[in-house]
């Protein structure tokens, strides 16, 4: 009605920018530089609110990105995004005050009532929601670069909402864009999606469905895949170079077979390890899997109802995390394993997704599976060189058969080429990686002045180890000059 339309948009209520104006009741939530707490605003009629509490000086942001970055999200608006209410610095650390969403993220209830996993009918409704957001975000032009379980909220009335946008891209990220920093302040990789690990191209739209992709994966398993292993400040190594096998079992959880065709589809297409195949996020919503989706009150009757408060939850984590011996040793490095187990060990190339039993499996450099990635380890590709141009050499004057012959050897040998460019790639990122870490520990040195004797090995040792890389990468650099010398013949004599 005309009335209707004269109406004045509902004004927004503006939150106090003073801490004294809010009473912190209970803590719900701890990442590596923040802490979540209950509170209520007290000028607002009590109202409850989600304070994020960020120790600025842990996460060293641009103040003036939070700024702007919070600026641009005062002008989104999607229900299934949950919008700061206001934030402001108290002394050294930053304060986002949000609205309270009383059952807590998605990684909470996972962790505290199903472990094992959520069911496919609740785990669809949970996605569609997260991807409507997503779609309307990646309309506006903006990234969330931190799509996980943990930043997916629930309220008691089963609406999901996709928190931490912005509040992550700005503070969590470096202003070189340097993804390798992440390891510094955000704790964990797991969702990252290869191209962010393995280039400094930095993010894309096509990343976030990734991560989108790993969430499924941690909704439908209970956790994110290679969530096992330690944290530590090895971890991108741990992911990108050696994978222990007694972790391949445990990981392994053999429950592919309870989920349908539709979902395996849907998170295939979205941990394609080629960005530009995998879908958007309109086109996502389109699939199969959310045909037939239910509604929220789905999630109420059957992830809510007995579920205790998000404080009550938080409580018993961290009263199991004691009992526990307070989880994962950060400085849990396998170099200091039984030299049995380090045996066991092999270097990793990569992760494919298996479709069938829905997880990750790793990618061995030796493995020849189709030689379709970087499985080839730098001898054996020596090996199949070698191999081919005898091949090509005694096939050389057989007419037909020759060309048919050199025809094959010219596609294994850009396979090859592929496979080199791929394995010099990794051996690139290594190298930044350990130089990062010898920097990281010389400044500490310098600082130590009196230096201790463990710091200088493990010196010596990167060191060892940087040289190795070093000398790994020019033998691939060699390598693949070889084998374009090799292909730019083969080209010419056909
Ligand atoms: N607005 C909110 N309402 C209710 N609970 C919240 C709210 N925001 C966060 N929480 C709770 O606090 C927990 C921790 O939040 P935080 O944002 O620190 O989580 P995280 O994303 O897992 O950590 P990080 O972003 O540091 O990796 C969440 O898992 C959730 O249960």
């Amino acid at each position: 009605m005309a009335t209707n339309q004269l109406k004045e948009p509902p004004k927004r209520l503006q939150y106090p920018l003073d801490s004294s104006s809010y009473k912190l009741l209970n803590e719900i939530g701890a990442g590596v530089s923040a802490v979540v707490y209950k509170a209520i605003c007290i000028p607002m009629n009590s109202a409850a609110v989600a304070i994020k509490s960020i120790d600025l000086d842990r996460s060293r942001p641009d103040l003036d990105d939070v700024r702007r970055e919070a600026k641009t999200l005062s002008l989104l608006s999607h229900p299934n995004i949950l919008k700061a209410h206001c934030s402001f610095t108290v002394d050294r650390r930053l304060w986002v005050v949000m609205p309270f969403m009383a059952a807590g993220s998605l990684q909470s209830i996972i962790s505290h009532s199903h472990p094992n996993g959520l069911t496919e009918p609740c785990i669809a409704v949970v996605l569609r929601d997260t991807l409507n957001a997503l779609s309307y975000l990646h309309g506006q032009g903006h990234l969330h670069r931190d799509i996980k379980a943990g930043n997916i909220l629930v309220d008691t009335n089963g609406q999901v909402k996709l928190a931490d946008f912005g509040v992550s891209a700005s503070i969590y990220e470096s202003s070189t864009c340097s993804s390798l920093k992440f390891t510094d302040v955000a704790g964990t990789p797991y969702w990252m999606a290869p191209e962010v690990i393995h280039s400094h191209t930095g993010y894309s739209f096509k990343a976030d469905i990734w991560s989108f992709g790993i969430t499924a994966l941690e909704l439908a398993h209970g956790r994110p895949p290679l969530s096992h292993l330690p944290p530590s400040k090895s971890m991108m190594l741990k992911i990108t170079k050696r994978f222990r096998f007694s972790d391949l079992d445990k990981y392994r959880k053999g429950n592919g077979n309870k989920f349908s065709k539709a979902f395996k589809d849907m998170v295939a297409s979205c941990l394609d390890q080629d960005p530009s195949k995998r879908p958007t996020a309109d086109k996502l919503l389109k699939h199969p899997f959310f045909k037939n989706c239910k509604g929220t009150d789905f999630l109420v009757k059957n992830v809510l109802l007995g579920l205790p408060s998000v404080e009550k939850r938080y409580k018993e984590s961290k009263v199991n995390e004691h009992a526990d011996g307070g989880g994962h040793n950060d400085d849990d490095d396998d170099d200091d394993e039984d030299p049995a187990m380090q045996v066991k060990e092999r270097r990793i190339s990569g992760w494919n997704f298996n479709q069938d039993g829905l997880e990750l499996d790793p990618v061995f450099p030796n493995d020849d599976a189709g030689a379709k990635k970087s499985e080839l380890g730098g001898e054996s590709v020596m090996r199949k060189m070698e191999e081919l141009v005898n091949v090509g050499g005694s096939e050389a004057g057989n007419g037909g058969g020759g060309v048919k012959k050199r025809e094959k050897m010219l596609a294994t040998l850009n396979v090859l080429k592929g496979s080199l460019e791929q394995e010099l790639l990794e051996v690139k990122f290594l190298l930044n990686m350990i130089r990062g870490e010898e920097e990281n520990d010389r400044d500490q040195v310098v600082a130590a002045a009196s230096a201790d004797h463990n710091e200088e090995k493990e010196i010596s040792m990167l060191r060892a180890a940087l040289e190795n890389e070093r000398k790994k990468n020019l033998q691939l650099e060699l390598q693949l000059h070889n084998c374009k010398i090799q292909l730019s013949s083969l080209n010419i004599s056909n």
